[in-house]
């Protein structure tokens, strides 16, 4: 049982870094990257109390933090949420938040990750 157990968290660990890679690749400027910090965006700590970037998940995945592909999804939509709520609607960051949303929800919707678990060995 173990065993089965590890192999599960391999393939899914799998599955979550072939979804991140291509998640990420959306993500052209690099602004979902790393963490935001109050530098760059003044009283976001205060304002977005559940922060959320592509370099913390990606230390969840390797982690085995993620049960399954929809606690991903969780953290990938909080991300983009966080955008859409510190930044107003007419900021390069809130558009590209909503894009990435949008590109998200295409690569996370429920066929295709029925075909994924169909076809993962
Ligand atoms: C994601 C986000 O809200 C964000 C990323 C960035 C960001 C990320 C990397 C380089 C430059 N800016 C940012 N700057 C100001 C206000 C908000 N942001």
């Amino acid at each position: 049982l173990a065993i089965n157990r590890e192999d599960g968290r391999g393939i899914l660990r799998l599955c979550l870094k072939y979804l991140q890679k291509n998640l990420q690749k959306k993500d052209t400027n690099g602004f979902f990257a790393y963490p935001v910090n109050d530098v760059i965006a003044p009283g976001y700590s205060s304002i977005i109390l559940n922060p959320m970037d592509f370099n913390t998940m990606f230390t969840k995945i390797t982690n085995d933090q993620y049960r399954n592909v929809l606690d991903y999804k969780k953290d990938f939509v909080l991300m983009c949420n966080n955008a859409m709520t510190y930044n107003r609607p007419e900021t390069i960051y809130y558009k590209e938040a909503k894009r990435l949303l949008h590109t998200g929800m295409k690569l996370l919707s429920k066929d295709k990750l029925l075909n994924m678990k169909r076809t993962t060995p």
